[in-house]
């Protein structure tokens, strides 16, 4: 299939399936347990219809919006995502081009196959990067990431707060999930740092300068028993103690709640993204657009707020921005795009959904995002009525 042929980003999923071995692609695409809030996330977004103005003079639409004070084309950033080298050899830094030209932001995962210092050299300056972080039994191991993260000029950490453990995704075990020998975690300077072995086997490779299991690694040793991360996270401390580390900005990843959320506030947070980690963590909590605006009602406009999960359609991003969110993120659109075609996989990607975005302000009869609100949508209830917000 060539570009001119994939027109939505269900075309480009469906073209990027073909691409991928079984072990990536269910790595990929799979939720947790029963996969309801994977479904639900998408689903959510059909349970509202627009509500449409006329005559609003759309003849010029200014999609853009600002992110840590910086214009970014259109209020949809790319999601930090593991391993993304297993879709593409570019990876992270395939994807990080594609974000530069495409004038939007990324997050790095911590858990990347390039090194942050090659992807934010992509941006050249362009375009601002979050580092995602994972708080890990060995904090020296976090603290080196995010002292590295601020030298390579990044903006923002993200810390994922829904992940104590990882979730129940059954394929990485049926499969036997390994990073190929081949591929690294290259943020990391000894991968042996990372607490990838339980205690025992820990003690077994010689403690934390054990060598890490590069080759041949399966899901079991990058995450053995759900052990990557310090469960000992918590609200009262360690909010404070990444403040201790950086000047970064600190922004929460994983709230899906009103409570949550003004804890965030009280905790001094720079921002929170509503997530669920696309469904792949705690299987049957809500969708992410369902707990959108509770956690939009709590911020009340003091921090931004974000949200990712189930995104496919310029409407979905017009949607979630007319229930308050200032900017939507995409965790596996951009794998797609670089399973399919690399560098310009992940260009079109973010082109059809640009131009899809556009396309429903000016329908929608928006000349600019802060023109999205509420009387755009009308919620469908379950019975198939519908009702005003
Ligand atoms: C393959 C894959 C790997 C991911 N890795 C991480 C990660 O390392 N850290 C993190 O905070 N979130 C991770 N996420 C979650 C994304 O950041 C994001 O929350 C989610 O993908 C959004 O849902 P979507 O895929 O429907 O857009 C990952 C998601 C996928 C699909
Ligand atoms: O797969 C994931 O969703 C994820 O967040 C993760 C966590 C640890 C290592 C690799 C990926």
């Amino acid at each position: 299939m060539s570009n001119l042929e994939v027109l939505s980003i269900a075309e480009l999923e469906a073209a990027a399936m073909e691409k991928m071995d079984k072990m990536t692609r269910e790595y990929y695409n799979s939720g947790s347990d029963r996969e309801i809030t994977l479904r639900d996330n998408l689903a959510a977004f059909d349970r509202y219809r627009l509500r449409p103005r006329v005559l609003k003079d759309v003849s010029r639409i200014d999609t853009s919006t600002q992110l840590w004070g910086k214009k970014i084309s259109f209020p949809l950033c790319i999601a930090p995502a593991a391993m993304a080298k297993l879709a593409h050899p570019s990876g992270e830094v395939g994807i990080s081009r594609a974000a530069a030209n495409a004038g939007v932001a990324v997050g790095l995962s911590s858990f990347s196959t390039s090194s942050m210092e090659d992807v934010v050299a992509q941006g050249a300056g362009a375009i601002d990067y979050a580092i995602q972080l994972y708080v890990f039994q060995n904090r020296k191991t976090s603290e080196v990431l995010v002292r590295r993260a601020e030298r390579a000029g990044f903006k923002a950490v993200f810390l994922t707060v829904d992940t104590p453990y990882l979730g129940r995704r059954i394929n990485e075990v049926r499969n036997r999930f390994k990073l190929p020998p081949h591929l690294q975690l290259l943020n990391f300077e000894n991968p042996g740092d990372v607490a990838v072995y339980s205690e025992n086997e820990t003690k077994a490779h010689g403690g934390d300068k054990g060598k890490p299991p590069a080759a041949g690694a399966g899901v079991d040793s990058i995450l053995p028993q759900g052990n990557v991360n310090d469960a000992s996270l918590n609200w009262e401390t360690d909010i404070q103690w990444l403040r201790s580390i950086t000047k970064l900005e600190i922004w929460v990843k994983g709230i899906l709640t009103a409570e949550d959320t003004l804890l965030a506030v009280q905790h001094g947070v720079d921002g929170i993204i509503i997530s669920n980690h696309g469904g792949r963590q705690l299987d049957g909590v809500t969708s992410t657009l369902d707990a959108l605006p509770e956690c939009v009602a709590a911020a009340a406009g003091r921090i931004p707020v974000h949200i990712d999960g189930g995104i496919r359609r310029g409407t979905d991003i017009f949607k979630a921005l007319a229930l308050g969110a200032d900017c939507c993120w995409v965790g596996r659109i951009p794998l797609w795009g670089l399973a399919y075609d690399g560098q310009a996989g992940v260009e079109l990607a973010l082109k059809l959904l640009y131009e899809e975005f556009k396309l429903c302000m000016s329908l929608a009869g928006c000349k600019s995002v802060k023109e999205i609100s509420r009387d755009h949508l009308i919620r469908v209830k379950t019975d198939g009525t519908l009702a005003r917000l």
